[in-house]
């Protein structure tokens, strides 16, 4: 299905050594200066889960697959952008085209890195972000409030409702607040969505610290989590530094770096988990003998569009889903000892299906 994260901030702040730690290369170049990436690089990064793993042991299956999410590594923002400052527009594009914004925060001092404003301040950093996202909505809804006019008056329905939405997305704008906090009806949500508008995009802040305040976080991550709770975003505090340095080694030594920095798992878990809330996202899994596998669907999705992310036919000709609760999976050792004990239920079209259900689907080709 291909969820896409944009990383998103203003330049030299981390971004694109986050972007290598997660994808486990070297394929963004960072470097202190800012405006360093220009093209966005995108990468796909497995999403964790021990549940996995679990499963697999049981089942002694031969592969993992873990499901997989996008990320985009977006070049710098800086203020005026949505006037097309520093390449600003193109770059609006770019996280236009994204599901939600990691949205990096320089929370570390090293005076050998350059700021762009020649300060170190996460909060008004976010403002000025923020600001330009809300500045490049408002610029796109004026322009498409004039074009729908004559639609409008000619009566169509669609364009109704999103002229009515447009408008609710301005009103909220022109106060300084980004459209994420308008409130939208189930009806209208599909419309909604179709608007793009950058500043509805959920947002995670990413504290990037130094190094040895990985485990702590500081000061400076504490005034972004103040302002996330305020807000309603989530946050996360990383070092990309220390990450980038993990991601280079192998299972054991990284378990042991990442004790020593007191960590208990690396931060690229915790920010990739967090942005999979943040989209709403769940897993199922499909396991056997052959492999374990985690597939991504909404929160909310009906067995058979589960069906069809592994492939549109299961869809199409869904007749049932056998289902285990993951947690009854591990209980009665596997799906046999889950059937033995009446926990394996056949479940229909109209079946939501919920994390950590373990399916096997049948249907007609
Ligand atoms: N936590 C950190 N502590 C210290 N230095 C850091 C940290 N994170 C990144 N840096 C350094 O900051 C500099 C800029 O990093 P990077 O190139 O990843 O930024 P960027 O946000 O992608 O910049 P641009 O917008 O110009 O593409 C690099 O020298 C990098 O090593
Ligand atoms: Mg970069």
């Amino acid at each position: 299905m291909g969820f896409r994260m944009g990383i998103v901030g203003l330049p030299n702040v981390g971004k694109s050594t986050l972007f290598n730690a997660l994808t486990r290369t070297a394929a963004a170049q960072a470097a202190n200066f800012p405006f360093c990436t220009i093209e966005p690089n995108v990468g796909e990064v497995a999403v964790p889960d021990s549940r996995l793993d679990t499963l697999a042991k049981i089942a002694k299956s031969q592969n993992i697959i873990p499901t997989r999410m996008t990320f985009v590594d977006i070049a710098g923002l800086v203020k005026g952008a949505s006037k097309g400052e520093g390449l600003g527009n193109q770059f609006l594009a770019n996280i236009r085209e994204t599901d939600a914004i990691a949205h990096v925060l320089r929370c570390f001092e090293d005076e050998d890195v350059t700021h762009v404003d020649g300060r170190v301040d996460p909060v008004a950093d976010a403002e000025t972000i923020e600001t330009e996202l809300i500045i490049a909505d408002m610029e796109s809804l004026e322009k498409r409030l004039q074009n729908i006019v004559r639609k409008v008056r000619g009566g169509d329905k669609e364009a109704v409702q999103q002229e009515r939405l447009m408008k609710a997305a301005l009103e909220m704008l022109e106060q300084g607040k980004p459209a994420r906090m308008v409130e939208v009806d189930d009806d209208d949500r599909k419309q909604w969505n179709m608007l793009q508008l950058l500043s509805s995009k959920p947002v995670l802040y990413v504290c990037n610290v130094d190094e040895d305040e990985a485990a702590t976080g500081n000061a400076l991550s504490e005034k972004v989590a103040a302002m996330a709770a305020e807000q309603g975003n989530a946050h996360v505090v990383i070092s990309a530094k220390i990450e980038e340095e993990i991601s280079q080694l192998d299972g054991e030594e990284a378990e042991m770096f990442l004790s020593e920095l007191g960590l208990e798992e690396a931060g690229l878990d915790r920010l990739i988990r967090a942005g999979y809330e943040l989209l709403h996202l769940e897993t199922y899994f499909t396991v056997g003998p052959k492999e374990a596998r985690a597939w991504t669907i909404r929160t909310g999705t009906l067995a058979p569009q589960a069906a069809g992310v592994i492939h549109g036919d299961f869809e199409k000709g869904f007749i049932r889903a056998e289902t285990i609760a993951y947690e009854d999976f591990v209980a009665q050792g596997g799906e046999q000892g889950a059937k033995e004990a009446g926990k394996m239920r056949a479940e229909g079209k109209t079946y939501t299906v919920k994390d950590g259900d373990v399916l096997h689907f049948l249907f007609n080709t």
